[in-house]
């Protein structure tokens, strides 16, 4: 039985369609959120903070932000990024990464502030990559913001293959520094966030070049505009690359360099070295100046779960006070949640987001302790953590730019508009296909790690300790699924044993077809290019066992009943959906029947029904503040139209009944024509 008022978002004013579906929860949402974002503290952390920036007007926009244009938009943002930093002592512990996150995210918003890659990427870079001397001369002035900083990567010419970047460190023995230098148009660095007008240094990968051998493409650290007039410095030609389809607000920039001279010490020594006579000093790994790549792929993992859920939240809390249509004829226009179609596009996003928001924690977790391991000078689990890393962010961007979508579509016309929030949603987020390692090449990332397992399996047994979510990969699977059969089960492992069924097999499938190509004569490379989908296949599926079992794991773990009940739902909806997505792979060798999948879309409609009182419940337990979504149709209070119609008065163009131009043009049209008639 529902209590009344378990949702903590229940206010007076407010729709009454929306309160009638919070009344309904049947689990403490304070008890969920604190679930979702850690603890009860953290919780009332994330409340204090957006009640501080909620009585500080100087931390809002002036108007709309979409109504911007992108100069006011880089102004408007870059002020508030100061006011952040500026209130940020009295407002949040800043020695808590998190509480600055959600601070900044609540004034910046989500089209990138100026010091968008100076946090994420720079600062990482830095600490990956600089020896102790340059890490003690550059980050204190780092986080002291002394200067702001990039990460300048990718080309015009080369993004994925980092082997091919074309910008030269050269060395000179005779003046101890290194010349870079941009040999061609494509070899000009390309999209780096805040290169275009805000940083004045950057973190530059340059093929390292002494005594006259390419060592490959190495980190260093590298001012670019002067400190005081903020010109470029002679020898440097730097620009933004214009508009984008989203992240407007950030100045992704352009990069050459003229033979640009600059210190032997500015290349980042933590791993790889030059001594003063050019002498080239090997890291211990060949990738661990890629290092900041992954610490970037962890987090944003979590990211997308934060990007699902909030057009989740905006399209479910639409969704009950839209009302369109009847579904018993007569008994009055229904809440468009209450269509079977609809819960079937939204609920699903709930759950994934959930899955994300785990396994976020997770990777984010493993790249912490693999990085001290790093540091201890053990390599081993680096193999491990770039797979998971690789798979984790490919498929997790993918889904939630496909769910936000959904999230849009479902929400008909007015998902159209920016007003809805979901365009900018998901114009961010499915950036995250792309940054970081563009997904399908990630995936074929981890498909040489599966590789390596494949070739373990045929030879008999790991060669090492297989890590937790890898070693299935050597059991032997049951000779049929056990979807079905065991009803009652709240972890769900004979489901996701089917999972790790498909995956294995997809990952030997892959493997065979490798091998009968090579022994057929075709070369190794060749053969992996012809195997590359069926690889791809298998890398998906290895994440989907990945992602079931962290957030079982997670659901396990919750101690709240009412709230672990939820989850067992949210879980179940999450695996019933996978089998749909994985039906034809189940199916391909016999592990599962028909009646089996039939029998997961079933579970998946039955638990809809179940989710669908809570849905308004669960999204509330996100804690998303009005702020942070943007929306005026995901707005806490429900109450959409009369805000539709408030935002639409605040546009520019509404500033005029009749615009300037025209009696120029329109009114011109109109007035010859009329005109013409007349003769
Ligand atoms: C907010 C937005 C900000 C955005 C910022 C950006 O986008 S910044 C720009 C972001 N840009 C990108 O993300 C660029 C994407 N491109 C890349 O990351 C790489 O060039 C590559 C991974 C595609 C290929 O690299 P390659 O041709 O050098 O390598 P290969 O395929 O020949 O494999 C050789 C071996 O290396 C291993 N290994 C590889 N990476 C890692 C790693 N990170 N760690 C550990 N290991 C790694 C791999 O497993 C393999 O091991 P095996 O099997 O031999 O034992
Ligand atoms: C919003 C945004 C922010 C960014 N920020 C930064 C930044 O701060 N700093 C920075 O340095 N860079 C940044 N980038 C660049 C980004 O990292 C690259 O765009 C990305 O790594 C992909 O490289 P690419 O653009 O060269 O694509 P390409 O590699 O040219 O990919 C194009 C297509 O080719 C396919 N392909 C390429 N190689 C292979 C392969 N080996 N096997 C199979 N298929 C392949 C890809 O799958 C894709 O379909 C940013 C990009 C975006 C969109």
């Amino acid at each position: 039985m529902p209590h009344q008022n378990l949702n903590t978002y229940i206010c007076a004013g407010d729709h009454p369609d929306i309160t009638e579906e919070r009344k309904k929860a049947t689990f403490n949402t304070d008890n969920f959120a604190a679930t979702l974002w850690g603890t009860h503290e953290k919780l009332e952390r994330r409340r204090e903070i957006a009640k501080y920036v909620e009585e500080h007007p100087e931390l809002h926009d002036p108007y709309p932000t979409e109504f911007m244009d992108r100069q006011e938009s880089l102004e408007n943002v870059t002020r508030k990024t100061l006011l952040w930093m500026e209130h940020a002592e009295n407002a949040i512990d800043i020695s808590k990464q998190e509480e600055g996150f959600y601070f900044g995210t609540l004034i910046t918003g989500s089209q990138g502030h100026p010091l968008s890659i100076h946090l994420i990427m720079a600062i990482p870079a830095l600490m990956n990559n600089a020896d102790e001397e340059q890490l003690d001369e550059w980050l204190p002035k780092a986080i002291n913001r002394e200067f702001v900083a990039t990460y300048s990567q990718t080309e015009l010419g080369h993004g994925t293959n980092l082997s091919k970047l074309e910008t030269t460190a050269t060395y000179d023995p005779k003046t101890e520094e290194w010349i870079l230098d941009t040999p061609t148009v494509t070899a000009t660095k390309w999209w780096p966030g805040n290169l275009g007008k805000s940083a004045n240094y950057t973190v530059v990968m340059a093929q390292l070049i002494t005594h006259g051998k390419n060592y490959g493409a190495h980190p260093f650290f590298v001012q670019v505009r002067d400190e005081k007039t903020h010109q470029p410095l002679p020898g440097v030609i730097l620009g933004d690359i214009g508009p984008k389809f989203g992240m407007n607000a950030n100045d992704n920039g352009f990069m050459q360099f003229k033979k640009f001279r600059i210190p032997r010490r500015t290349m980042l020594m933590k791993n790889a070295q030059v001594l003063p006579d050019g002498t080239y000093k090997p890291p211990l790994h060949p990738k661990l100046g890629y290092s900041s790549m992954i610490f970037v792929r962890s987090a944003v993992v979590g990211l997308m779960s934060l990007y699902l859920g909030q057009a989740a939240t905006i399209a479910i809390r639409y969704s009950v006070i839209r009302r369109q249509g009847e579904i018993m004829p007569n008994a009055g226009e229904v809440k468009i949640l209450d269509y079977q179609t609809q819960q079937y596009r939204l609920i699903p996003q709930i759950a994934r987001a959930a899955a994300f928001r785990f396994a976020g924690i997770f990777a984010l977790e493993m790249y912490n302790t693999v990085i001290h391991e790093i540091s201890k000078g053990n390599m081993d689990a680096l193999a491990d953590l770039h797979a998971l890393a690789s798979g984790l962010k490919a498929v997790a961007t993918f889904q939630t730019a496909l769910g936000i979508e959904q999230c849009r579509f479902a929400c008909g016309g007015h998902g159209y508009s920016l007003a809805s929030g979901l365009p900018q949603i998901y114009s961010v987020a499915v950036g995250g296909c792309t940054y970081e390692g563009e997904n399908m090449v990630l995936l074929l990332q981890l498909a040489r790690y599966l590789r390596k397992r494949a070739i373990e399996i045929k030879s008999g047994g790991p060669k090492e300790k297989p890590t937790e979510l890898s070693e299935y990969l050597f059991k032997t699977s049951a000779k049929h699924s056990l979807i079905g059969t065991n009803v009652s089960s709240t972890n769900f492992e004979h489901v996701i044993e089917s999972f790790e069924h498909v995956a294995r097999r997809l990952t030997l499938f892959a493997h065979s077809k490798l091998e009968k190509l090579e022994q057929s004569g075709m070369e190794h490379e060749i053969a992996i290019n012809q195997t590359a989908v069926p690889w791809r296949r298998a890398s998906h599926a290895h994440t989907r066992v990945a992602l079931t079992r962290i957030f079982a794991h997670a659901v396990q773990r919750t101690t709240d009943i009412a709230v672990k009940e939820v989850l067992q739902d949210l879980i179940k909806l999450y695996i019933y959906y996978e089998v749909g997505e994985c039906a034809a792979e189940l199916l391909e060798d016999g592990f599962a029947d028909g009646h089996q999948i039939e029998f997961a879309k079933d579970q998946v409609l039955e638990v809809l029904e179940k989710l669908r009182p809570n849905a308004v419940s669960i999204v509330d337990s996100f804690d998303f503040n009005d702020r942070e979504l943007n929306s005026v149709l995901g707005r806490r209070d429900g109450n959409v139209y009369e805000n539709l119609l408030a935002w639409a008065k605040s546009s520019p163009l509404n500033k005029h009944d009749v615009m300037p131009f025209h009696h120029k043009y329109l009114g011109k049209m109109m007035e010859d024509a009329r005109e013409q008639s007349k003769m």
